[in-house]
C-alpha cells in the first residue's frame, strides 16, 4: 500500500521527511555499476559498448551494427500508420512553436564611460540526445530532445536509443527524421552516455548530453558532467496531484497511474483535504489497475513509492509541494492560478481539472524532459537555453580605458598581480 500521511498526526513531520528521502534513483550500487561501465567504455570504446548492449538489451551486435542507417529510417517511415504520423507532426509543430519563443536575444550597449558591453548567444556544436527505450519506447522524447536543439542551431544531433531484443519502434525513427536528427545509434544506458561523452572508434564525442532515462542513465549523466555539459537529472517520472473533493476520483487515479506506469520506481503523490475523496481515489486506482496492460509496473510504483497526504486545508499544500519540488504538478482545484502563485518549485504545472499531465507529455508544446528527484528546486525543464551558451562582449577605446583603467590597476596591485596592472597601464599611459 502507498504511504498515508495526515498533517494532523503527531509524527507527520518525521513521515514527510521519510517521503522526501525515499531512495529511488541514487543507490550506491547503481552508481558503482555505472562507474565501472564508464571506465570500461573509456578504455575499450566500441567493444565495451557492444558488450554491454548485448548483455543488457539482449542484442548481438558488433561495432558495425551500432549505427541505424538512413535506409532503416526510410523503411520505418513507410511502416508508420498515416494517422499516427499526423499526430507526431502535430506534436512536432506545437513543440517547435513553443520553443521558438524561448530563443534568447543578443545585447550590445555603450555605458556612460564609453565602454561597449554586451553578450551574444551561440549554440553548442554537437548534442547527444538520450531517448529512453528499456521499459517503453518514446517517440515523443525524440521530439522533446531534438526540436529545441534544432531551434537553437546545434549543428550535429546524435541520438542514442536502446532497442531491447533488437526491437525498434518505427515511430522513434520517424520522429528522428521529422526533427532532423543527424546520427542514430541503437545503444542505451550508461554505456551510451559514456560513448557520447568520451567518444569511441565509431561515435565522435559530443559537447552536451540531454534527455531522460532510468536510474543508470541519470547516474551516468551525473558522472560525465564536466567532460560534457548535461541538461539536468531527468530520472524516473513523478507526479504530484493537489486535488479537492470535487474532482472525479477516477480522473485523478488515472493521472497518478499515468506516471506510475513508466517505471516501478516512478513516484505518484496525492495531496488532498478530503479523506473520503482520498479513499475513493484508492478504490479507483485499484479498478484501473484491473484493466491497464502495464498494471504490474504501475501497481509496483504506487505500492512502493506512492503516497497520499491529507491536509486540513489546501492552503497548506504549497509549502509541502515546494519541499517535494515535483517533476509534474497538477492543481485540480477551482482556482488553480491562485494556488500556483504560492508555489515556487515544480518542473511543470498543470492548471485545472481539464489539464491532465499526459497532455504535456505529448502535444501541449512545453518540454516533457523535466527535473526529477527534487531537482526542480534548482533546475528547469529542457529548452532552447540548454543548447546555447553566452559569451560576454567588452570593447574599450583609449578614452574609456583611461576612465576605468586606474581602478583595475589599483585592484590588480592589491591582489599582487603586477602583470595584470601592467597590461592595463601600458595602454593608458598610467605607468
Ligand atoms: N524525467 C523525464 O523527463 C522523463 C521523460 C521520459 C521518461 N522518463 C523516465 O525514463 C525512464 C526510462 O527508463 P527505461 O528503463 O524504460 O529506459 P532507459 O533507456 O532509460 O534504460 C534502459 C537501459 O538501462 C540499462 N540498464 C538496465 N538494467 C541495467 C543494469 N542492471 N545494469 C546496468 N545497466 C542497466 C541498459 O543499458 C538499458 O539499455 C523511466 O524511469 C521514465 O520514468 C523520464
Ligand atoms: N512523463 C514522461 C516524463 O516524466 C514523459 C513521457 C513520454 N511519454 C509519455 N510520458
Ligand atoms: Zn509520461
Amino acid at each position: 500500500m502507498p504511504l498515508k500521511l495526515s498533517i494532523t498526526d503527531a509524527g507527520f513531520e518525521e513521515d514527510f521527511v521519510k517521503l522526501l528521502g525515499m531512495k529511488r534513483e541514487s543507490d550506491a550500487d547503481v552508481d558503482a555499476a555505472v562507474a565501472n561501465i564508464i571506465a570500461d567504455v573509456r578504455a575499450r570504446g566500441d567493444e565495451a559498448v557492444c558488450e554491454y548492449t548485448n548483455r543488457f538489451d539482449r542484442l548481438n551486435i558488433d561495432a558495425s551494427g551500432m549505427a541505424v542507417t538512413a535506409a532503416e529510417v526510410d523503411a520505418a517511415l513507410d511502416e508508420v500508420d498515416a494517422d499516427l504520423l499526423k499526430s507526431l507532426e502535430l506534436a512536432a509543430t506545437r513543440i517547435r512553436s513553443y520553443h521558438e519563443k524561448q530563443m534568447p536575444t543578443d545585447e550590445r550597449y555603450t555605458d556612460e564611460t564609453g565602454v561597449e558591453l554586451g553578450w551574444r548567444w551561440r549554440a553548442v556544436s554537437a548534442a547527444g540526445l538520450y531517448v529512453p527505450g528499456g521499459l517503453a519506447s518514446y517517440p515523443s522524447s525524440v521530439l522533446m530532445n531534438a526540436i529545441p536543439a534544432k531551434v537553437a542551431g546545434v549543428e550535429r544531433l546524435v541520438m542514442v536509443v536502446p532497442t531491447p531484443d533488437n526491437k525498434m519502434n518505427p515511430l522513434v525513427l520517424a520522429a528522428a527524421r521529422i526533427a532532423g536528427v543527424d546520427e542514430i545509434y541503437r545503444i542505451g544506458g550508461a554505456q551510451a552516455v559514456a560513448a557520447l561523452a568520451y567518444g569511441t572508434q565509431t561515435i565522435k564525442p559530443v559537447d552536451k548530453i540531454v534527455g531522460p532515462g532510468n536510474a543508470f542513465v541519470a547516474a551516468a549523466k551525473r558522472r560525465v558532467f564536466g567532460q560534457v555539459g548535461i541538461d539536468m537529472i531527468a530520472g524516473p517520472s513523478e507526479i504530484l496531484v493537489v486535488a479537492d473533493g470535487s474532482n472525479d476520483p477516477s480522473w485523478v487515479a488515472a493521472d497518478l497511474l499515468s506516471q506510475a506506469e513508466h517505471d516501478p520506481v516512478a513516484q505518484s503523490i496525492l495531496i488532498t483535504d478530503d479523506a473520503g475523496f482520498a479513499d475513493r481515489v484508492q478504490v479507483a486506482i485499484d479498478a484501473h489497475l484491473e484493466k491497464l496492460p502495464r498494471a504490474e509496473i504501475a501497481g509496483a510504483s504506487w505500492r512502493d513509492f506512492g503516497a497520499i497526504v491529507l491536509v486540513e486545508n489546501l492552503s497548506q499544500a504549497p509549502a509541502l509541494v515546494d519541499r517535494i519540488a515535483p517533476e509534474h504538478l497538477e492543481l485540480a482545484v477551482d482556482d488553480p492560478d491562485a494556488l500556483a502563485e504560492d508555489i515556487h518549485h515544480a518542473g511543470a504545472i498543470f492548471l485545472g481539472r481539464y489539464t491532465p499531465e499526459a497532455i504535456g507529455d505529448y502535444v501541449a508544446g512545453p518540454n516533457h524532459v523535466l527535473p526529477t528527484a527534487r531537482s526542480a528546486r534548482f533546475s528547469s525543464g529542457l529548452g532552447v537555453l540548454d543548447f546555447v551558451k553566452r559569451s560576454s562582449l567588452i570593447k574599450c577605446t583609449p578614452e574609456s580605458l583611461a576612465k576605468i583603467g586606474p581602478a583595475a590597476i589599483a585592484l590588480a596591485e592589491s591582489e599582487g598581480l603586477q602583470a595584470h596592472g601592467l597590461s592595463v597601464a601600458i595602454r593608458s599611459n598610467q605607468m
